[in-house]
């Protein structure tokens, strides 16, 4: 920032400043040198400080000094209204002339409140004098006492202003000068800002003048700060308004996080790094949306349907405000998130995961707590086994059918590599069937395949041990056998003395291939899905052509024709079956994405064989805490599509409080996070950009709503269990109604007690004592969904007494949409078939 620009914000330099309070000095002496009755001068702290220290020093009168403290800002930016006084004066004030010394008037609000305090006192007169006064922002009118006089250094133009004594979330007060802050945050949003404030700080009031100073070329090249304060600077800035540097910024299990081969993984051969999603090549090279992960929502559903399948997976989402408790290593997560009745998504969101203090709120984030929560997280998780396979994308299996006794690990599976909904695109259930029975004369049967899937299961909390015994099991098959040699025959001249690993790999690569028509495509653009399929030559013939095909194909042969052992088979005594027993441990479930916005931490975690239909994912966080900016309260959104629909996340903490107004600010607050939720640039076509832009929609947090009823009849209705009565009070509930705040959101049925506000690590609710910070307890922690083809299976709340709140959980089996390059295949095909019919009739015109 030049330095025009940083002299403009100053309103007040230090020299107008020292030469106005000496005007404002002698116009109090006049006043009150004939009287024989010196004034008190109350300062209004903290404010007032410095103006306080300099006018008093100026008046040569037999004075006395004192403080008073009245609160009406807290950590806003806005007067509350309601000034209290958390410390009062030492001097008696009885019969005196007092002069409250004020920073800044603004509102009115503070010196309406403390002139009434003062004058209950018995003072005789009362005057102020404040080195600033706001006019334009004035509320509240107050009437000097007696003879009292107003003394007003400058007018202040309606801005937020810092310096001398006023500061921007306690700090800033120290500067010599008042300057804007409006600009400081308008300049660090134009990503400007070099932290001057922070830079004069330092050279004008923490370096003695005296001293010679050593400057250090990084010192010259930070306007006199080292680079560690700049950075430190401009961390805290960035976090003040909420400036997040990409929306990359979030974390996720890399690729190889927990594999134990992952490089010989073939589930990612295609998918290198984190670029499916960000977007970027790994190269350097932009890949424009267009070419990799549109989604475009097209008019024609029509069109659309004969492309499309649609299936369903399960998704649990949880939130907790955990009071910025740490929690223990083995704090039981299993009910919370539900694992009995495993998810394929779990979106998992905490509130004030570290403790909302001013050191947190306004530091550099404390990051510590998400790893310890993240651990717990992943071990709970994989307690769950994974999941063989969907079997049909149009009959989706219903939530029972997810039990983890169905959870076979077949080698089915790793022949299919992770991803078994490619597999049926090209060998659907009814098609395998067929295939076995065709064989069932054979040593293959139908009834075997069953059994081999039926027989096995896991034992999930030994599922390594399991794993391993599971598939030496499946190699001594004579089944198995001859279905990996099956495999092994198409390539077997090519591949020659392959190493079994490597083999294995291009097996698996072969089968996770890109050219096995859409296996692993979002949804291309039309015209580009039409070129993959009509421009190459013979459309369904290159589909024939392609490896997938001659691998089922020559699968096919082989079993049908020959009911004997290959030579092949031998080869598999040299597979590497340990690779084959890690690859089959990696952990079920995996981290897609964890963001922290101070307190506010969601972390999202798929199945292994859902993450690569993940795409497009971002996040966007907007605080709405402090000056309306500060992520101690706000939202963190991450937008994803989960095959081809597009679905929305996002966990909040809004504003406490119980409150109309704080009711009224939550409403404000959500319309906040619709309106700065931003996700995609506006170059990236058809992509969502804000949250109503998605299909699916789950909203979860400390949504902080309260119930409009007395804490006394409250808990009479809790113990009744009369939660329909409780409702009806439930100022979301009415917010529903009136359609103000999330109209057309939809909410299960609150049919489990308020989750909030309890003693810690106890099952009482806070408020025994009615002096102790009483709260009538509510239901604050909410989860809500929006769209279509979202189903609630269960709403609840669990018994963890980690913190003043119950996590709540809700469970949804949600409909998506999948692209199915068979029907896609077969749509083409038929107007392929068609345009040529129209070819020819005009042919014969002609
Ligand atoms: O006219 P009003 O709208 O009431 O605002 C004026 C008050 O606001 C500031 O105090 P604040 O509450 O920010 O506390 P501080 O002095 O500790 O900064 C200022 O020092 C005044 O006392
Ligand atoms: N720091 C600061 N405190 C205030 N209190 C009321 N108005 C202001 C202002 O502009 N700046």
């Amino acid at each position: 920032m030049d330095l025009e620009n940083h002299v403009e914000k100053i309103l007040w330099t230090e020299q107008q400043i020292s030469h106005r309070v000496s005007e404002l000095a002698s116009e109090i002496i006049q006043d009150f040198t004939p009287q024989n009755n010196a004034p008190a001068f109350v300062g209004v702290a903290t404010g007032a400080f410095l103006f306080l220290a300099d006018l008093v020093r100026k008046i040569q009168l037999p004075i006395s000094v004192d403080f008073i403290r009245a609160d009406s800002y807290g950590l806003g930016t806005v007067s509350n209204g309601n000034p209290r006084i958390p410390f009062d004066l030492k001097v008696d004030v009885q019969g005196k002339h007092v002069i409250l010394v004020e920073d800044i008037v603004d509102t009115g609000n503070t010196l309406s409140c403390l002139i009434d305090h003062i004058k209950s006192k018995g003072a005789s007169s009362i005057s102020v004098c404040t080195l600033l006064d706001k006019p334009a922002r004035r509320k509240v009118h107050f009437e000097l006492v007696g003879k009292g006089k107003y003394y007003c250094g400058f007018e202040c133009p309606d801005y937020f202003v810092v310096g001398y004594g006023m500061d921007f979330a306690e700090l800033y007060r120290n500067l010599p000068y008042i300057e804007v802050a409006d600009k400081a945050i308008h300049s660090a949003i134009a990503g400007t800002l070099r932290s001057e404030t922070f830079c004069n700080m330092r050279k004008q009031n923490t370096r003695p003048r005296h001293q010679k100073s050593e400057t250090s070329w990084a010192e010259k090249l930070c306007f006199g700060c080292t680079c560690l304060q700049l950075f430190w600077a401009r961390v805290v800035m960035r976090k003040w308004l909420n400036l997040t540097t990409n929306n990359s910024d979030y974390s996720a299990d890399s690729d190889s996080d927990s594999d134990s081969v992952s490089n010989s993984d073939p589930e990612y051969c295609n998918w290198p790094g984190e670029s499916r999603f960000k977007n970027d090549r790994s190269d350097g090279i932009r890949v424009e949306a267009y070419e990799t992960l549109p989604r475009i929502r097209r008019k024609s559903e029509t069109f659309r349907a004969q492309y499309i399948n649609t299936k369903e997976i399960r998704i649990c989402a949880g939130t907790w405000n955990v009071g910025g408790r740490v929690p223990p290593d083995d704090l039981d997560l299993d009910g919370w998130l539900d694992i009995d009745e495993p998810a394929d998504v779990y979106v998992i969101g905490l509130q004030e995961i570290i403790p909302l203090n001013a050191g947190n709120i306004f530091g550099a984030e404390d990051r510590r707590p998400v790893s310890v929560w993240e651990n717990i997280i992943r071990e709970t998780l994989n307690k769950i086994p994974s999941v063989t396979k969907f079997k049909s994308h149009s009959n989706p299996p219903s939530p029972s059918k997810f039990k983890p006794s169905e959870d076979v690990p077949t080698i089915d599976e790793i022949l299919q590599t992770t991803d078994s909904d490619i597999e049926e695109e090209i060998c659907p259930l009814n098609e395998e069937l067929n295939f076995f029975n065709e064989i069932k004369d054979g040593t293959v049967t139908g009834e075997n395949v069953v059994d081999l899937d039926a027989s096995a299961s896991i034992d999930k909390h030994k599922l390594g041990i399991s794993v391993e015994k599971e598939l030496r099991r499946q190699f001594s098959s004579p089944i198995t056998l001859e279905r990996f040699n099956c495999f092994g025959t198409e390539d077997s001249e090519e591949n020659g003395a392959m190493p079994s690993t490597q083999y294995i790999n291009k097996l698996a690569r072969t089968l996770s291939g890109t050219e096995r028509i859409g296996l692993s495509w979002p949804e291309p653009p039309l015209h580009l899905l039409g070129q993959h399929v009509l421009e190459r030559p013979g459309s369904f013939k290159s589909f024939k052509a392609s490896k997938s095909f001659r691998t089922y194909s020559s699968f096919k042969s082989n079993m049908a024709g020959e009911n004997r052992m290959r030579p092949e088979i031998a080869s598999l005594a040299e597979l590497d079956l340990e690779s084959l027993i890690n690859w089959k441990k990696r952990p079920p479930y995996v981290k897609i994405v964890s963001k922290q916005l101070v307190g506010i931490f969601i972390t999202i975690w798929v199945r292994r064989n859902l993450r690569r239909h993940i795409q497009n994912l971002n996040v966007s966080s907007v605080g709405v805490g402090v000056m309306g900016y500060i992520g101690n309260k706000g939202s963190i959104s991450v937008s994803m599509s989960i095959h081809q629909t597009l679905f929305c996340f996002i966990c909040t903490h809004l504003t406490s409080g119980e409150k109309d107004a704080d009711a009224a600010k939550r409403i404000t607050d959500v319309q906040e996070i619709h309106r700065r939720t931003r996700f995609n640039s506006l170059s990236s076509i058809g992509l969502p950009k804000s949250i109503c832009d998605h299909e699916r929609i789950i909203w979860l947090g400390d949504l902080n709503y309260r119930i409009n009823l007395s804490y006394e009849k409250t808990r009479e209705l809790i113990s009744k269990k009369d939660w329909a009565k409780l409702v009806e009070h439930d100022q979301l509930i009415r917010e529903f109604r009136k359609g103000r705040a999330f109209d057309g959101w939809s909410e299960g049925t609150l049919n489990f007690a308020p989750t909030y506000k309890y003693e810690t690590n106890s099952d009482t609710y806070c408020g025994e004592d009615s002096r102790a910070g009483r709260r009538t307890p509510s239901w604050c922690d909410r989860i809500l969904s929006f769209g279509k083809g979202m189903k609630l299976l269960s709403y609840r709340r669990s018994e963890l007494r980690l913190s003043d709140h119950r996590p709540v959980t809700a469970s949804y089996m949600v409909e998506v949409e999948v692209f199915s390059p068979k029907k896609l295949q077969r749509a083409l095909t038929l107007t392929d078939a068609e345009i040529k019919e129209e070819d020819i009739v005009i042919d014969g015109n002609w």
